[in-house]
């Protein structure tokens, strides 16, 4: 095999009997897009008036040199390298691999290794967003090269980028899916108002029903008065039971009879955040009791059908700990309040 790649133009009425270079795509807006010849496809006679149809005058013969990859290989190879726990591959089609997930699950995807990636000219790869939840069989990420050829060392320094990351996190691949957990929530809900009977609780079913879309479950719920030190008493209570996660609705705002933040730290949490810069939810609190998670959620979590917690109960699902940079770096994409 010499070191550079020869590519031949063949006239569609020459090329019978000769092999295809790349699959050949076939479009009809509104009903189809996909393949029409594979790769490696001998051309038959019958072929010609197919190959026409799709525009086709002239069609590649490769000699492919040891110093470049076909994109179908490039594609493999790069999906491989990025390929981390619960994500399977496709075949390749059209010069394009898919990673899938296998799991219902929080998607995993390292930004700076994609960046990397798609820094190498030529080289693409587009992926979700790092932490959506992700259903089996789902996409998280296509990846192929722009030209039919393309450098093998351009592709060799994608494998060398992913093994370092593998190094530095114990194995896993830069794209990965992390299975939820079962977690046993205590809610505590506060508010005199609801305490007293004078409101319908409200904030009970959807907290349940957001753990339960994720495998998870309410434990029990305690409702109290907006008094410190009965919200201590119920933070004790759940600590005691063992609940692996403590969620404590209302009273998280700005006036006298708010009192969840403060009774959160009276109980000795540490405090990640009281406050975040996503609307609605801004006035949610993040904090631990030694590895148990406490949140304070505000009115709007029981109100809005999308906020902060969405995207924080998700991770928490996976074992995944919060630090106070997960919390800074929502506000930037995190306006949902008039999104509808
Ligand atoms: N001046 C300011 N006003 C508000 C601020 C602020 O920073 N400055 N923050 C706003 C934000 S953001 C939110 S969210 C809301 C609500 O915050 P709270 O968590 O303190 O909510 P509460 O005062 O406890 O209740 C508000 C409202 O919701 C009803 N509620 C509460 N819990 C239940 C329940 N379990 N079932 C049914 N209804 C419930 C309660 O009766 C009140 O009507 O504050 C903004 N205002
Ligand atoms: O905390 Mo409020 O939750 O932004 O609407």
């Amino acid at each position: 095999m010499s070191r550079t790649s020869v590519l031949r133009e063949v006239k569609v009425e020459e090329a019978v009997g000769l092999a295809l270079a790349h699959d050949l795509t076939r479009i009809v807006p509104g009903e189809f897009k996909g393949r029409l010849f594979r790769k490696g496809h001998v051309i038959r006679e019958e072929d010609i008036s197919e190959l026409k149809r799709i525009g086709k005058e002239h069609i590649y013969v490769l000699e492919l040199g040891e110093d470049d990859l076909h994109e179908n290989d490039a594609a493999i190879r790069m999906a491989r390298a990025a390929c981390g726990s619960n994500v399977t591959t496709t075949e390749p089609s059209e010069g394009k691999v898919m990673l899938k997930s296998a799991i219902r699950g929080l998607a995993r995807v390292d930004k700076s290794f994609v960046d990397e990636l798609n820094g190498i000219e030529q080289l693409a790869m587009a992926t979700l967003p790092t932490n959506t939840v992700v259903s089996p069989g789902q996409s998280l990420a296509g990846t192929r090269v722009i030209p039919l050829l393309v450098a093998k060392s351009k592709v060799e320094a994608v494998e060398r980028a992913a093994e370092r990351w593998r190094d530095a996190h114990m194995g896993e691949g830069p794209i990965s899916v992390t299975p939820f957990r079962t977690l046993h929530a205590g809610v505590i809900t506060t508010g005199s108002e609801v305490y007293n009977g004078l409101v319908e609780d409200k904030f009970g079913p959807v907290v349940r029903a957001k753990l339960e879309a994720l495998g998870s479950s309410v434990a029990e719920q305690r409702f109290c008065k907006d008094d410190s030190g009965d919200i201590v008493r119920e933070i004790d209570y759940f600590l005691a039971s063992g609940v692996d996660l403590i969620l404590v609705t209302g009273g998280m705002s700005v006036d006298p009879d708010d009192r969840t933040p403060g009774a959160i730290k009276q109980a000795g949490a540490r405090i990640v955040s009281h406050g975040t810069p996503m609307l609605p939810g801004s006035m949610l609190l993040v904090a631990y009791l030694g590895d148990v998670p406490i949140l304070g959620l505000p009115g709007s979590v029981m109100h809005d059908p999308f906020t902060v917690f969405d995207v924080l109960l998700p991770r928490l699902c996976a074992g995944i700990a919060i630090e106070r940079s997960d919390i800074t770096e929502l506000g930037y994409g995190g306006l949902f309040a008039d999104r509808g």
